[in-house]
């Protein structure tokens, strides 16, 4: 039997199941049994199928957003308004066969916008494009769901779901879950805080399946069973997302309201220009880019080339940004700004320190 014949047996029995207190262990088991079997579908090394690669497109700039969506909804008119690149639009389903990527520039960054073709309900089945479709996804530092204003609110449940089963976690952060295998000891179990959506033996019973019989686990917060089997797979993404509603142009008021009023929403008309700069806005928040401008000893600094990083980067990172030789030989750094204690007079850093946006770091090193 093949592994899409397993998982869709499993699915039926899931389905057949009764959910109470006394199959919930059993329903746990089947899930991980699920999961596993997904990955093997999807993960590159897979001898059972087709590998879950992307399409092969470099990345560039300081950031990715991949642009996920049925067909038709207007991805491609969306790249072509908002960069440099043209991407064919027609009013016909998959105009758009491959990825193409279009660069952002807003506020001294560099935002790739990867245009890709309109995937299918069973995409990470392996439908159509689907499944390198949601595969690029992954390498994606924020998802825009695009949706067709038009169209019914299912559209954007048929999404998540595809994406939740290539293991992209949307709008989440990694559950607080220290989990280490040991070679002997047996299992420790350790839960900081009261768990109400699962519990130690469900947990017992999954590590069992796994056939993981040491091991320490250490749970901080109120997780599900699901939450602890994506730490046990350890493969899940965790990836922001916007959801934009399309073609406002096309509803009324009311109905364009009520969907604006929805969390990590964003309504607007690429044919009529409308909220564009807003997503755009919304997309660089997202991303919590910061960016770090650099000075020469006795120079201005440099405001017309910044640096841009993820939120939490260190002055390592701006090294890197500049040269990788920099880092090694790094002796220490001045820096002036919002993250500098003693602003405006410049403070001594070492490669730790975390950087804000708009700080100006001085390097200098061996
Ligand atoms: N009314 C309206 N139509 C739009 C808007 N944006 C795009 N369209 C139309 O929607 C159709 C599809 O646009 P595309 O950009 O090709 O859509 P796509 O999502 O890239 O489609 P595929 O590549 O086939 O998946 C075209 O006829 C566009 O002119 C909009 O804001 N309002
Ligand atoms: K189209
Ligand atoms: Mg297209």
């Amino acid at each position: 039997m093949g592994v899409v014949e397993k998982i869709k047996e499993i699915e039926e029995e899931m389905a057949r199941t009764q959910k109470n207190k006394a199959t919930e262990y059993h329903l746990g088991l089947l899930k991980a049994k699920l999961a596993r079997y997904r990955a093997q579908l999807l993960e590159p090394a897979s001898k059972s199928g087709p590998a879950g690669v992307g399409f092969d497109v470099q990345k560039s700039g300081d950031a990715r957003v991949a642009l996920i969506g049925f067909p038709s909804v207007g991805k491609s008119t969306l790249l072509s308004k908002t960069t440099h690149t043209a991407s064919e639009v027609a009013s016909y389903e998959f105009t758009t066969l491959t990825a193409i990527p279009g660069v952002i520039e807003y506020q001294g960054a560099r935002i790739q916008l990867l245009d890709l073709p309109g995937i299918v309900e069973g995409a990470s089945q392996g439908r159509g494009r689907g499944r390198q479709v949601v595969s690029t996804a992954k390498t994606a530092d924020l998802i825009l769901i695009m949706l067709d204003a038009t169209k019914s609110e299912e559209q954007r449940r048929l999404l998540e779901i595809e994406l939740d089963a290539v293991g992209i976690r949307l709008n989440k952060h990694k559950p607080d879950i220290v989990f280490k295998r040991r070679t002997t000891g047996g299992i420790t179990f350790n839960s900081t805080v009261k768990l109400t959506q699962t519990d130690e033996k469900t947990i017992r019973t999954i590590l069992a399946g796994y056939k993981l019989h040491n091991c320490d686990v250490m749970i901080r917060e109120d997780i599900t069973t699901d939450d602890f089997i994506d730490v046990l797979i350890g493969t899940r993404k965790y990836i922001p997302c916007l959801y934009v509603y399309n073609k406002i142009d096309a509803i009324s008021l009311e109905q364009m309201d009520k969907l604006a009023r929805t969390p990590n929403t964003i309504v607007i008309s690429c044919e009529m220009d409308l909220n564009l700069d807003y997503l755009i806005e919304r997309m660089w928040a997202e991303l919590a880019l910061v960016k770090v401008y650099t000075k020469k000893r006795g120079a201005h600094p440099d405001l017309s080339d910044p640096i841009c990083l993820r939120k939490g980067a260190t002055i390592e990172d701006v090294c890197n940004g500049v040269h990788r030789s920099l880092a090694p030989n790094f002796r220490y750094g001045l820096m002036q700004g919002k993250s500098s204690k003693f602003s405006p007079h410049a403070q001594k850093v070492s490669l730790q320190h975390q950087v804000q946006d708009e700080d100006v770091v001085s390097i200098f090193t061996k």
